[in-house]
């Protein structure tokens, strides 16, 4: 790996997602969680914490002066006394994984849980470095048993450098769901899409990884889409619509989170559709910064709904509406569709929307 740039970020960056994804997989298997309810009535869970947690104070320890742009903050764990049953799975977690607690470093105790929950509020922007951290993305689907994933990516001076997807509930054959679950999802700019198995070890050298591509042979009416599941985070009428246009037949597979760029990225899928449900919502950077490079280093493309690149130097959010991934040979066509239905500039797509 040493001509790869990044390396020791990718090695780190692998090593908390992957420690974050065993907490939140211990968790979820031992008491299927009670979510709280944030200020925009978002639910949260004491996983979102300790993986925010672990992965912030696992970032800083390597590289002190980087951001961070973390979707969670300490406020509900200290209104609500939490700081205890995290720290609980935080010290599970680091006695199962002691191995890397030299370069990950410990959370031992509640300030610096909260204090590293809390390193998570840059602003972002187009100068210098900072991570994009999703700890928990899909936290409904972690609620329910189904998918979520652990995400974090490096943003350099507005541009994706590195993501990786932490998968513990994805089968490693989409479609076959006894298969073996679980899988870690890394990309490098300019240096390909990877999986690996999230039981093995995390290798600097990559030892353990498989590199991973889309499949550019499917013919738009066979090809496979993947959605979300909740019907508020996207327009599945709208998405209903354009598989009609484009004479789509076979039915969605419909799963939470960034899973679904990795269903993409590794060939089981070739549409991602993400059309908006309210007109103003702007996506949040931490919900696709990772699988935008995973899908682009494994050969596909990634825009808004118009066709427009996504801007990770614009702040928390993007300033665009819905993400379409797909194969780089289905994505003029899906977005030809798309502006068909709702016009060149959505005209038509308060029809569809809140
Ligand atoms: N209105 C609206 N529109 C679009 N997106 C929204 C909206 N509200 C929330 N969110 C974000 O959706 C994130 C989860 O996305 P999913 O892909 O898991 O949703 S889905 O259930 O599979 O459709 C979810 O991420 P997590 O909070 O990390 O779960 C939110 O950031
Ligand atoms: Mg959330
Ligand atoms: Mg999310
Ligand atoms: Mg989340």
């Amino acid at each position: 790996m040493s001509e790869i740039p990044y390396s020791k970020e990718t090695y780190v960056a692998q090593l908390a997602v992957r420690r974050a994804s065993i907490l939140t997989k211990k968790i979820a298997d031992e008491h299927l969680q009670k979510g709280i309810s944030k200020q925009d009535r978002s639910p949260v869970t004491i996983g979102d914490f300790g993986a925010q947690a672990i992965v912030i104070n696992s970032i800083l320890k390597n590289f002190p002066q980087d951001q961070v742009v973390g979707e969670e903050n300490s406020s509900l764990i200290k209104s609500q006394h939490l700081e205890a049953s995290i720290l609980k799975e935080v010290s599970w977690v680091q006695k199962q994984d002691s191995k890397f607690n030299d370069i990950l470093g410990t959370i031992d105790n509640a300030d610096q849980l909260c204090n590293s929950v809390d390193k998570g509020d840059s602003k972002g922007g187009r100068k210098g470095r900072f991570w994009a951290l999703d700890p928990i993305d899909g936290t409904k689907g972690f609620l329910r048993g189904d998918q979520y994933a652990v995400c974090l990516a490096l943003i350099v001076d507005g541009q994706v450098q590195v993501g990786v997807i932490g998968c513990p509930n994805l089968p490693h054959e989409l479609r076959n769901s006894s298969s073996k679950r679980g899988g870690i999802y890394t990309s490098i700019r300019g240096h390909g899409s990877y999986f690996q198995d999230l039981a093995e070890e995390v290798n600097i050298s990559f030892n353990s990884s498989k590199r991973i591509h889309l499949h550019n042979e499917f013919d738009v009416s066979q090809s496979r889409v993947v959605e979300g599941v909740e019907k508020g985070h996207s327009s599945h009428e709208l998405q209903a619509l354009i598989k009609q246009k484009l004479g789509i037949s076979q039915p969605s597979v419909n799963l939470d989170s960034q899973v679904k760029y990795c269903a993409v990225a590794n060939g089981d899928a070739e549409i991602y559709l993400r059309l908006p449900r309210n007109v103003d919502y702007r996506e949040k950077i931490w919900d696709h910064a990772s699988g935008w490079l995973l899908v682009n280093e494994a050969g596909g493309k990634v825009t808004d709904m118009y066709g427009n690149d996504l801007d990770f130097g614009y702040g928390r959010t993007l300033n665009s509406q819905g993400v379409i991934a797909s194969t780089s040979t289905l994505h003029p066509k899906i977005i030809a569709a798309i502006k068909e239905i709702v016009g060149d500039k959505g005209e038509e797509l308060y029809k569809y929307c809140k």
